[in-house]
């Protein structure tokens, strides 16, 4: 069977994070995470609540989702989840999109490998801080820059880690310091990821934007190093699908 389970396919609409941070792009999200962050704005893929959502596609009915959605109106589809990686089946969904000139995102946490990371052309790992309540397995990290080393994508790939306090900001430095030659980019954490008063929820992520930006701006030891918000939540709050 060559079927993955999708949560959603939604877009045209802006990357709101990282490396691309901007790009036009579909998206197809992926069911399923081996993680489950306590903070996670995405929990629908993995907490049960998002089961009926859930269907099992092959990668010629998402490619029919995408361009009843998009027409002909894009070039890039970025791939999320839950955590995309633990699906092997999502070759078939590259080498198709691939076959339609389109070009790939993909978010995962870096805990797990696939073959195909290597046909992605913008990888963001993201690996998690204390403040998720999860715990990084360091090998399994050096496993997947190693290999993306050897295939010489390091260039497609950027490391992404997600900043809530003091804590997550020096797990963040270790983080950096580990992989100096893999760019890398600090992102905002939203504490209010289910409130809809979308005023409030922007005045609180500016502030806590401005906190991030000074911080980083007086640490010696963090140089070349980029600071994002999540875009797409100062223009649409928490709501899903955009
Ligand atoms: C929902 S995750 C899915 C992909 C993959 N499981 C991962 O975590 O990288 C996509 C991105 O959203 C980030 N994210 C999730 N919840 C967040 C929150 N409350 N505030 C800021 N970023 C968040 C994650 O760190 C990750 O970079
Ligand atoms: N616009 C927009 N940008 C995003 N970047 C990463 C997202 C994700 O949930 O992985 C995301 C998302 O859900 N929407
Ligand atoms: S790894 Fe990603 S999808 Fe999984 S729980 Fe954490 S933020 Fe959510
Ligand atoms: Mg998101």
């Amino acid at each position: 069977m060559s079927k993955v389970p999708v949560m959603e396919i939604f877009g045209p609409t802006i990357q709101g994070e990282g490396m691309v941070i901007g790009q036009k792009t579909m998206f197809v999200r992926t069911a399923g995470c081996d993680y489950s962050c306590s903070w996670c704005d995405s929990a629908f893929t993995w907490d049960g609540t998002g089961k009926e959502m859930t269907k099992q596609m092959e990668a010629e009915e998402i490619w029919n989702e995408l361009t009843s959605l998009g027409g002909e109106g894009f070039s890039f589809v970025t791939i999320s989840g839950g955590n995309p990686a633990l699906l092997k089946n999502l070759s078939f969904l590259i080498d198709l999109l691939k076959s339609n000139n389109i070009k790939i995102g993909l978010e995962t946490q870096g805990s797990k490998w696939q073959d195909w990371f290597l046909q992605i052309d913008e990888l963001t790992l993201s690996p998690k801080p204390p403040s998720s309540g999860m715990v990084t397995d360091f090998e399994a990290l050096d496993m997947i820059i190693n290999n993306l080393s050897e295939g010489q994508t390091t260039q497609n790939t950027s490391l992404k880690v997600v900043v809530f306090d003091d804590e997550d900001y020096n797990y963040a430095k270790k983080v950096h310091h580990r992989y100096p030659h893999i760019p890398f980019f600090l992102q905002v954490g939203n504490e209010n990821n289910k409130t809809s008063d979308n005023l409030k929820l922007v005045s609180l992520l500016l502030q806590k934007y401005e906190w991030l930006i000074n911080k980083t701006m007086l640490d010696h030891e963090c140089k070349d190093v980029k600071v994002l918000p999540q875009l797409h939540t100062y223009i649409w709050g928490n709501k899903r699908g955009v």
